[in-house]
């Protein structure tokens, strides 16, 4: 049975340049990973419509899930989760216990590393300039998300090197 690892953290935080780089070594020391990312494929949210948004995202998240075969994996490394779901639409705290409720059948995740980056980093790196109502947004997304970190998570600082990254990721993972 695979290890479902989930990697969090705001646009830019250096999620899926991480997973790469995971998924090379793992691959490179004899194992059968599946990298998937969330959402799946491009969907068309309303940014000002959470539960909507929210609906679509978990319902593209469990189709997802029906057809993975978790048997077939040591590892199965997604690029986000229902935590995103949980820190960008989560704008109250009445949506964020309904968004909980909507995503109670959602797997849990064996390992959770979340990559820690500033709003206006993301915006640097996203944008190529600070945009403050973006940022300020991002920075909301990343309280939640600090708000929400399961035990036996990881956190990583976005801003050091990727090989110092992937080496503590590499630990984390031999914890057991
Ligand atoms: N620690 C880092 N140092 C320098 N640049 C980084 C770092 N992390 C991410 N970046 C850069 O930021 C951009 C977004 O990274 P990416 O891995 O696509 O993030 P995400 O998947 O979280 O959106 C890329 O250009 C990447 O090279
Ligand atoms: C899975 C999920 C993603 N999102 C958002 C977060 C991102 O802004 C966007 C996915 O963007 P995308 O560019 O596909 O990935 P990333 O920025 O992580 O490299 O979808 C939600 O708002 N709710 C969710 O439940």
């Amino acid at each position: 049975m695979a290890e479902y690892i989930v990697f969090e953290g705001i646009d830019g935080a250096g999620k899926s340049s991480l997973i790469e780089l995971l998924h090379d070594k793992l691959i490179n020391d004899g194992y059968n990973v599946l990298c998937i990312r969330e959402p799946s494929h491009e969907i068309l949210t309303n940014p000002n419509d959470d539960v909507i948004s929210t609906l679509e995202f978990a319902l593209d998240r469990m189709k997802q899930f029906k057809r993975i075969d978790f048997e077939a994996y040591d590892y199965v490394i997604s690029d986000r989760s229902f935590y995103s779901n949980i820190a960008y639409q989560g704008t109250s705290e009445s949506k964020i216990e309904w968004i909980v409720g909507v995503n109670s059948f959602a797997r849990r995740p064996d390992r959770f590393i979340f990559v820690d980056i500033a709003g206006d980093t993301s915006c640097k790196r996203e944008l190529g300039f600070v945009d403050p109502d973006m940022a300020l947004f991002l920075d909301c997304c990343r309280e939640r998300y600090l708000y929400l970190l399961p035990d036996n998570h990881l956190l990583l600082d976005g801003n050091v090197s990727f090989e110092d990254n992937l080496e503590r990721i590499m630990l984390y993972l031999l914890r057991g």
